[in-house]
């Protein structure tokens, strides 16, 4: 043991080992200068890492003789607060991961790389024209450089080239202006003032300055959304408030103005979003809102980009952070509110490393800045659900669509025994073609992209596997290749059935691409917009493909679940739903409510303006008892149903789950590790009637990248029972040497069951 007076740096290391690790402090620093929340260069082994520190203490039960000193620190002050520290530390307890890992996923990529937490410059766009009619003219041709200009305007002091990008312009339009010598750009030292001490009225024009916080008048508020923001705005204490709004209801709107009263007393509010739900639109609406500087963190934007987001959301210059799920770890030291939009999305839960869920760390995150969290949905989860029904959340809800749009109209087209016309039903076809006609736009729904999703032997009925899952490939023609969505193996189209070498190979089933050309051809006079993730590869097709569609000319937008959520297209009014029987019958437990969710979230972009909307579901099982309920627009006894049958399966929310999963070479080592554990639990917790193991089972996809998957389902009435069970088996798990091909993985409320 080392001498008392010594001053040991507890560091957590970007390991897998569930475990700190000692140090002196670096040599020549003073040591009253380290807190803990600092990056500190470590040697670990053979190699040099960048660990935090997470405790500084005067003991440590290494021997004298093998502690090391720290290299060296990387700042003056933690670059991690005492609260993101303790959310990390909750998080790597409770998915029983490594804290190191933890810390290190917590901060944005340029500091896990050793960049320096410093904002540097930002580039400014300013305008160097007068935007008058004639050269709006001019520009009639170019819309985007019109539109870069137009926002270039709003700002006399400049606009950040990030915000333009975030609207959807690019490099290349801002270089052209430049050549034309429209506008010119400039570089700013960013200072990171405090957002409530700027003076907002002063940069802008004083014509569209409504107050010092707001761009732009906020919309009276119709008698639901008055309630609900009320109640969210009840006490600035933590609270949790599940805001239940079907769709159109006007949620944006609510959380809108919570956002302004928690600007207004001097506090930031977080707004996380789903991967795909924010759209320049989106941004757009609260830029438009609000005078203060509103920041984004999201997968669009580049590593320095996405650390000056951070800063400024650190440093309070921010008023306003939206983000993607990992927006969760940012900190914000005047948090005043939180809100979770679509809190029911799959895309909260990360799927690897740290299998967290953002929507149940944002109430811990809440708690902890003992602030309003509000999770926001026209779709609730079972779990949100359950704890507004046992009083752990408020349960508000707006049941009328805001503006005086009206529910759409649901319809089950019952195609058994149809003819279909490569895959839609002539009554659809019909409606198309009439609401078209009516000058309306159409949303085509097919919930799988690529052209056809396989291809199949006509003589033998071979069907092309990928060789690495268990799996079929997906046809596309655009280009032309194979290509499992799984592994993401590619090759070409195959000439002849590699069975029996005939050369009748057809394409089995429909994709999004395959109907963007059926439909071309049905529809020639009317535009085709396909928007899925192939389409909007490129950077700035989706902004281009949102214009188009905000114009408001009759065209068929047809698409993926991109298409699906959060968008507001006044001018739809018929939404066709054409393959939802695929996830009536999922084989994972959740399958039936994510189809609930994504039915009722399409048809809620029908019929969202003046126009009354109108949604056909193609089906084979009309009389289903979930599409019945759906077709009624009635969520609430749809989800009521799901919970009786969790209930009796004590499955989430009626019960606690964790699953072990395996990945090996050969299909027995993980069958065999997983028999280990599942010995283990009858063992020592055989007399803990709470627990349950299930399995081990082989996953519902068994292989994948040509390894094998196996998986052990841990179910619980009881959650201190089940971690109580999961710390046992991580710290054996851990204690065991096992082979290098052969992997396991803890997943604790497992969202997919794949
Ligand atoms: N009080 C109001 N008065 C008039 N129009 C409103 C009001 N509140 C919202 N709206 C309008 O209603 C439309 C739908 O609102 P919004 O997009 O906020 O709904 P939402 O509940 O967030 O929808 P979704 O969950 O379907 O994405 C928008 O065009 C919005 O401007
Ligand atoms: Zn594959």
């Amino acid at each position: 043991m080392s001498s008392s007076n010594d001053i040991i740096l507890s560091i957590a290391v970007p390991t897998p080992l569930r475990q700190l690790f000692d140090y002196l402090p670096p040599k020549g620093i003073d040591p009253v200068l380290l807190q803990p929340g600092m990056r500190v260069q470590v040697q670990f082994g053979p190699r040099r890492m960048l660990g935090i520190i997470e405790a500084i203490k005067d003991q440590s039960d290494c021997p004298p003789d093998k502690l090391r000193h720290a290299s060296g620190i990387l700042e003056n002050s933690p670059v991690l607060p005492e609260n993101i520290m303790s959310l990390c530390r909750w998080a790597a307890s409770y998915y029983h991961y490594s804290l190191g890992e933890t810390l290190s996923l917590a901060l944005p990529q340029a500091l896990r790389q050793g960049k320096p937490a410093s904002a540097g410059t930002i580039t400014l766009w300013k305008s160097a024209c007068e935007l008058n009619d004639v050269l709006k003219k001019q520009l009639k041709s170019a819309k985007r450089q019109l539109q870069a200009l137009e926002l270039i305007h709003t700002a006399p002091q400049g606009i950040n080239e990030v915000e333009l990008k975030e609207a959807g312009i690019s490099k290349t339009i801002l270089t052209n202006l430049a050549k034309k010598q429209l506008a010119s750009c400039y570089e700013l030292e960013v200072h990171n003032e405090p957002f409530y001490s700027a003076s907002y009225s002063a940069s802008d024009s004083a014509s569209d300055s409504v107050s010092p916080l707001l761009r732009q008048a906020p919309l009276t508020l119709n008698p639901e959304q008055q309630f609900a923001l009320e109640g969210i705005l009840e006490t600035p204490s933590f609270h949790p408030v599940l805001l239940e709004g079907v769709t159109g209801s006007g949620k944006t709107e609510v959380y809108l103005q919570a956002i302004a009263a928690t600007l207004k007393a001097g506090r930031q509010a977080l707004v996380l979003v789903p991967e795909i739900g924010l759209t320049p639109q989106t941004i757009e609406r609260f830029r438009k809102r609000f005078r203060v500087p509103v920041v984004c963190i999201h997968s669009g934007l580049s590593d320095g980009e996405r650390l000056q987001s951070w800063l400024a959301a650190s440093r309070t210059s921010a008023g306003i952070l939206i983000a993607t799920r990992s927006g969760v770890f940012t900190p914000m030291p005047k948090l005043g509110l939180i809100i979770i939009d679509e809190e029911h999305d799959g895309s909260y839960k990360q799927q690897d490393t740290l299998r967290y869920n953002a929507r149940d760390l944002a109430i811990y995150r809440a708690k902890m800045a003992d602030c309003p969290v509000v999770l926001g949905s026209a779709t609730p989860s079972l779990e949100s659900l359950q704890n507004a029904r046992t009083g752990r959340y408020s349960h508000l809800q707006m049941k009328s669509r805001a503006g005086g749009a009206k529910a759409p109209t649901i319809e089950l087209l019952d195609i058994r025994q149809q003819l279909l016309t490569d895959g839609f039903a002539q009554p659809i076809l019909d409606r198309m073609q009439r609401t078209l006609q009516q000058g309306h736009q159409v949303m085509v729904f097919l919930n799988r992209r690529g052209y056809a999703p396989s291809l199949i032997c006509h003589d033998c009925g071979t069907i092309f596997d990928c060789p690495h899952c268990d799996a079929h490939m997906t046809l596309h023609r655009q280009p032309p290749h194979m290509h499992c969505h799984h592994c993401d193996y590619q090759t070409a189209i195959p000439r002849a059935c590699p069975a029996c070498h005939s050369k009748k190979l057809q394409p089995a089933g429909q994709g999004t691409e395959r109907s963007e050309q059926v439909l071309s051809q049905l529809f020639p006079d009317y535009p085709v917009l396909r928007v899925d993730r192939d389409s909007t590869r490129r950077k700035d097709a989706l902004p281009a493909l949102l214009d188009q569609i905000n114009e408001g000319k009759p065209c068929i937008l047809l698409g993926t679940q991109m298409l699906a959520k959060g968008h507001h297209f006044p001018g739809v009014t018929l939404v066709a739903i054409i393959n939802a029987d695929g996830g009536l019958f999922s084989s994972d437990f959740r399958g039936l409510e994510k189809t609930g969710q994504l039915v009722m979230q399409v048809a809620g972009r029908s019929g969202r303006g003046q126009m009354p909307g109108h949604v056909i579901i193609q089906t084979h099982n009309p009389q289903h008892p979930a599409l019945q309920m759906l077709s009624m627009n009635d969520f609430t006894r749809f989800a009521n149903s799901l919970f009786s049958e969790r209930q009796h399966l004590r499955l989430p929310p009626c019960g606690y789950l964790a699953v072990f999963r395996t990945e090996s070479a050969y299909t027995q080592d993980g069958l065999a590790l997983l028999k280990q554990l599942r010995e283990r639990v009858l063992q020592h917790f055989g007399e803990m009637s709470a627990l349950t193991p299930l399995g081990p089972l082989p996953a519902i996809m068994e292989k994948r990248q040509g390894r094998f998957r196996q998986q052990l389902l841990l179910q619980s009435s009881e959650r201190p029972i089940l971690h109580r069970v999961l710390n046992d088996l991580v710290g054996y798990l851990d204690g065991l040497k096992l082979p290098r091909h052969l992997r396991w993985t803890l997943d604790v409320d497992p969202q997919e069951m794949t």
